[in-house]
């Protein structure tokens, strides 16, 4: 059959192009498929809203062969049941309906080798599925859209076709592994050709003249689900993977999975799957009858929906224990990791917080003051003569005079303060919004406690010890960072170092 293309839309530039060699290769084959200007005239009329079987019948017949062909098909047994002869090719198209119509018309023109043997007639197979999935769907979201639907989804995968005729080895090889599935069939297509065959499916369809919209939908046909914001790609894009599983080995596995894998994408409630897999099976032994293919076996749908739907739960229960034991594991790492960065920031023989983390949030707190004209004040603490207290009463005395300290201190503090160890027998506290007068106060409460309470009994005699604290407050200096602060606590501290310990300085007064 010869291919005239009645208007070459390729230049349209909608359709996405192709990589150059792909596209001087396509340029250069031969044996691409072609249609028939008359099949292409069919395919204009089914992109009509509207299209009626007189349509259909007017362009068909302008061609003889075709028409010829047409009639005979509906005069065929499985056609004619007990029905009169026809001889008209309007009688003949009405008889076959608008799809299967359609579907001959382009099978005539495209289904040329009928011994073409296994592949070929997966690819097909699959068209036809797609295309009464398609269909089905339509229906039930956009009845208007759907004869164009149908159309696009039976030619989604001529692509194929053309890369078999293109590279013939590459392609085949490809096509011939039957556990690809086609999203896997669209990748191995980038890696050998740099794009996939909905790209080139598309180029042939302008190519040949059909009407751009179904050139664009052609191309779009394979696109993630979920991301289209028109009905009728959606209808299209589900109708490959639904075909795939009804022409998987495993049709209510794979449909528990599709349905699983949709479920956050496809949130439409109006399909309904049961009349939509009824349609596929009643209309499918007609078009693989038109173009000779052996039907794929029937299935009993509604027992396939409830086993889908067995499946789907159980799924959805071992995925939410998988789900949850993994979230258990993660919520043992948090918590893992915050004990760890907990501990990062502890002293560890007074519980309170380490110097790191001391200079680090004050010096967080010192620009927030700045920048939010707060205050704070900063108070230091050396415990006096420890080094005495080692001598005397050994070091596991010093430590559990620290230990206590430490605790007394922890007491005394504010929600919003922060004590920590300084380092061996200092200390250091943050009091945020505090005022020289304020920390001057908490310095006595401190004093007065350790006044009146033994930080550790010795030979059953209580312990007291005393402190030097030196004070200083953002408000009474011209601080230029935090650091500066804490230096002029600590030079406050060694005021009262210098003048006989156990006192409290104010830093500037
Ligand atoms: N037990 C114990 N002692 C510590 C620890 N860290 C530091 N020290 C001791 O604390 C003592 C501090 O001595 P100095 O810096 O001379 O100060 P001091 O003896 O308190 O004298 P003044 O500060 O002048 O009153 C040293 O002997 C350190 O070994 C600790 O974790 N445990």
């Amino acid at each position: 059959m010869t291919g005239i293309i009645s208007s070459d839309n390729t230049h349209h530039l909608a359709i996405p192009a192709l990589p150059g060699f792909l596209q001087s290769d396509l340029d250069q084959c031969a044996r691409l498929p072609s249609l028939p200007t008359v099949a292409i005239r069919v395919l204009e009329v089914a992109g009509y809203p509207d299209a009626t079987l007189n349509d259909y019948a007017n362009a068909i017949e302008q061609d003889p062969a075709l028409t010829l062909r047409l009639i005979s098909l509906a005069n065929s047994a499985f056609y004619a049941r007990q029905q009169t002869e026809t001889h008209s090719c309007r009688e003949a198209t009405s008889r076959l309906g608008l799809d299967a119509t359609l579907a001959a018309v382009l099978s005539f023109s495209l289904w040329r080798d009928r011994q073409s043997g296994d592949l070929i007639q997966r690819i097909w197979g699959r068209s036809i599925v797609s295309a009464l999935a398609a269909r089905s769907l339509a229906e039930q979201l956009c009845p208007e859209e759907a004869s164009f639907v149908f159309t696009a989804a039976l030619l989604q995968d001529i692509g194929m076709l053309a890369l078999l005729a293109v590279y013939p080895k590459d392609a085949h090889d490809l096509y011939a592994n039957t556990t690809f599935s086609h999203a896997q069939l669209s990748r191995g297509e980038h890696l050998r050709f740099g794009c996939d065959h909905s790209s080139v499916g598309s180029w042939l369809a302008a190519k040949w003249g059909v009407p751009v919209s179904l050139a664009q939908a052609i191309s779009a046909s394979h696109d993630e689900i979920g991301t289209q914001k028109e009905t009728y790609l959606l209808c299209l894009r589900l109708s490959g993977p639904i075909a795939d599983t009804w022409l998987s080995a495993n049709p209510s596995q794979a449909l528990a999975t599709l349905l699983r894998q949709l479920s956050p994408v496809v949130t439409t409630p109006a399909i309904s799957l049961s009349d939509l897999l009824k349609n596929v099976q009643s209309q499918l032994p007609l078009l693989t009858n038109l173009f000779e293919l052996t039907v794929p076996s029937s299935h009993d749908t509604e027992a396939l929906i409830i086993q889908a739907q067995q499946l789907l739960f159980q799924q959805t229960f071992v995925l939410n224990a998988r789900l949850n034991a993994q979230q258990q594991e993660l919520d043992e790492l948090q918590q893992r990791q915050t004990e760890l960065e907990e501990r990062s920031r502890r002293d560890p023989l007074t519980g309170l917080s380490n110097r790191a983390w001391l200079e680090e949030q004050l010096h967080k707190r010192f620009e927030y003051c700045q920048t939010h004209d707060h205050t704070m004040s900063v108070v230091f603490i050396d415990l006096d003569h420890f080094k005495k207290l080692n001598d005397r009463f050994g070091h596991q005395t010093g430590d559990r005079v620290l230990e206590r300290f430490g605790r007394v201190l922890g007491s005394l503090v504010r929600e919003g303060d922060l004590a920590g160890r300084y380092g061996g027998e200092e200390f250091l506290i943050i009091l945020p919004d505090e005022s020289a007068k304020g920390a001057q106060r908490f310095a006595k409460r401190i004093a007065k406690r350790l006044a009146e309470t033994p930080m550790e009994t010795v030979d059953g005699k209580p312990l007291f010890v005393s402190v030097s604290i030196g004070i200083a407050c953002l408000s009474d200096g011209g601080f230029g960072n935090g650091r500066e602060l804490i230096d002029a606590a600590d030079q406050s501290m060694y005021y009262i170092k210098r003048n006989g310990r156990g006192g409290i300085s104010l830093y500037g007064h």
